[in-house]
C-alpha cells in the first residue's frame, strides 16, 4: 500500500456551466457559453448547458453524494453571470445565495471547498464590450473577484483565479472551437496577456480582502511535449510547443517574462507588454493547480499550423478523447514544476479520463479502465512526492458525467454516471474504488 501524506486532500472537480443547468434562473444572464452552445454548429449534437446535471437544483443531493464518496475536498466554479449579470455593478443576490448555500453545505459535510472564479462562462454583456480581448477586462474581473472574496471569503480558504487560461486564449480566440468562437491570433495573444493581468490584480485584491488569510492560486492545463526524434528540427519544434502550451503562462507567473521563442515566433502579432504588467502578473501565489491528462509527441512540420509542428501518434492506449494514457507524464511534469518553477505547494486540480461507459444489465457501470487510469496516475503522483514535490491534493475530473464543451454529453468523465433523461446518479466502480482510496489515504502498489 502506497500511503499519501497525512491530510492529503482527495477530491473531485466540476465547473459551473458543465453541471449546473438553469443558466438563466433567478436573475442570471447569458454567458458566452450559453450563446455559443445555442449557436447551431458549435456543439456536437446541438447539446447545450440548459439542463446539464441539473446541479443548480440538485446541489443538496450532490453534496450528500460527495459525503458518501468520502471526499475531503470539492473544486467547483462560480458562474460570473449569476452573481453579476451585467458583468460589473449590480449584484444578483439570488445568484450569490446559490454559492453561499453550497459552501455552507460543503462545510457541514466536512468537505473543503476550492472555488474557481473563472471556468470559461464570461457574462455575454462583457463579451459585447470586447471580452477578454479588451484590457478593461482586468478591472471587470478584479471587481468580480473582490465581490466573491467579500461574500464567501469567510468560509472559502482556497481560491483559483482562472481555469486553464490556455484554453480560453487558444481554443476560444485562435482556434475558435470554444466560446466566444474567435479566430484571431492577435486577439488570442492579447487575451493570454489580459488573463494573466486579471489574475495578478485579483491576487492583490485577495491579499487586501477578508479572505486574505486563505490561499490563492491559478490552474493551468499542462502537458509534457516530447520530441519525436532527437533531430535538431524536432527538438526546436518541441521547444516551440512547450513554450506555447506550458511556458506561455508558467514563465510570466513564476519568472516575470514571456518565453523569448514565442515573442520571436509570433513577431508582429505579439502584444504590447510593459515591465509594470510583468510585475502585476508575477505577484506571488500560494499554490499552483495543475490539470494533467496526457502528453504530446512533437515533430517539425515547416509551415504547418500556428507553430510549424505536427503531433505524432504513439502506440499507447488512448481514452475516449483520443488522449494517450501516459501516467509517467504526470510524474515528469510535477518534478519539472517543482525544480524549475517552485518549490511551492501543488494541487492536481484535474486528472481523469473519458471512456465509453455503459450501464450493464444490473444497472451498474463497471469502468475498470478508469480505475486503472486513476490508479496508475495516483502512483505517478506518489512517486513525485517521494522526490520532494509538495503535492497537497488531487481532484479527480470529474465527480459527475457532464457537458464536455464542444463535444457535448458524448464524453463521460465522471466517477458517477449521470442518466440524463432521469437525472439519476449511479456511482461507477471507479467511484466506489476512489472512496476506498480516500479511506485508506493510499493505493495498492
Ligand atoms: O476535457 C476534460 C476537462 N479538461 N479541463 C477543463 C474541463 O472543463 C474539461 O471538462
Ligand atoms: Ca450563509
Amino acid at each position: 500500500m502506497r500511503r499519501f501524506p497525512e491530510g492529503f486532500l482527495w477530491g473531485c472537480a466540476t465547473a459551473s456551466y458543465q453541471i449546473e443547468g438553469s443558466p438563466l434562473a433567478d436573475g442570471a444572464s447569458p454567458s458566452i457559453w450559453h450563446r455559443f452552445s445555442h449557436t447551431p454548429g458549435n456543439v456536437q449534437g446541438g447539446d447545450t448547458g440548459d439542463v446539464a446535471c441539473d446541479h443548480y437544483r440538485r446541489w443538496r443531493d450532490d453534496v450528500a453524494l460527495m459525503r458518501e464518496l468520502g471526499l475531503k475536498a470539492y473544486r467547483f466554479s462560480i458562474a460570473w453571470p449569476r452573481v453579476l449579470p451585467d458583468g460589473t455593478g449590480r449584484v444578483n443576490e439570488a445568484g450569490v445565495a446559490f454559492y453561499d448555500r453550497l459552501v455552507d453545505a460543503l462545510l457541514e459535510a466536512g468537505i473543503v471547498p476550492f472555488a474557481t472564479l473563472y471556468h470559461w462562462d464570461l457574462p455575454g454583456a462583457l463579451q459585447d464590450r470586447g471580452g477578454w480581448a479588451n484590457r478593461d477586462v482586468v478591472g471587470w474581473f478584479t471587481e468580480y473577484a473582490g465581490l466573491m472574496f467579500e461574500r464567501l471569503g469567510d468560509r472559502v480558504q482556497h481560491w483559483i483565479t482562472l481555469n486553464e487560461p490556455w484554453c480560453v486564449a487558444h481554443l476560444g480566440h485562435v482556434a475558435g472551437v470554444h466560446a466566444p468562437g474567435m479566430r484571431d491570433l492577435w486577439a488570442g495573444l492579447r487575451v493570454a496577456h489580459h488573463l494573466l493581468l486579471a489574475h495578478g490584480e485579483a491576487v492583490a485584491a485577495f491579499r487586501a480582502s477578508r479572505a486574505g488569510r486563505g490561499r490563492i492560486g491559478i490552474t493551468l492545463n499542462l502537458a509534457p511535449q516530447h520530441a519525436a526524434t532527437s533531430s535538431q528540427t524536432d527538438r526546436a519544434a518541441t521547444d516551440r510547443a512547450d513554450a506555447y502550451h506550458n511556458r506561455l503562462f508558467l514563465d510570466p507567473l513564476f519568472k516575470g517574462r514571456y518565453p523569448a521563442v514565442l515573442v520571436q515566433h509570433f513577431g508582429e502579432a505579439w502584444p504590447e507588454v510593459t515591465d509594470e504588467d510583468l510585475a502585476i502578473i508575477r505577484r506571488p501565489i500560494d499554490f499552483l493547480g495543475i490539470n494533467y491528462y496526457s502528453r504530446s509527441v512533437v515533430a517539425d512540420a515547416p509551415g504547418e499550423g500556428l507553430l510549424g509542428i505536427r503531433h505524432v501518434d504513439t502506440a499507447g492506449a488512448r481514452t475516449a478523447m483520443g488522449w494517450e494514457i501516459y501516467p509517467q507524464g504526470l510524474y515528469e511534469l510535477l518534478v519539472r514544476l517543482h525544480r524549475e518553477y517552485g518549490p511551492l505547494p501543488l494541487y492536481i486540480t484535474e486528472n481523469g479520463a473519458a471512456f465509453d461507459d455503459r450501464l450493464d444489465a444490473s444497472g451498474q457501470v463497471d469502468d475498470a479502465e478508469r480505475v486503472d487510469y486513476l490508479h496508475r496516475h495516483f502512483l505517478a503522483a506518489r512517486r513525485a512526492i517521494d522526490d520532494g514535490v509538495r503535492l497537497e491534493g488531487y481532484f479527480v475530473w470529474s465527480m459527475l458525467d457532464n457537458f464536455e464543451w464542444a463535444l457535448g454529453y458524448s464524453k463521460r468523465f465522471g466517477i458517477v454516471y449521470v442518466d440524463y433523461p432521469s437525472q439519476r446518479r449511479i456511482v461507477k466502480r471507479s467511484g466506489r474504488w476512489y472512496r476506498q482510496v480516500i479511506e485508506a489515504n493510499g493505493v495498492p502498489e
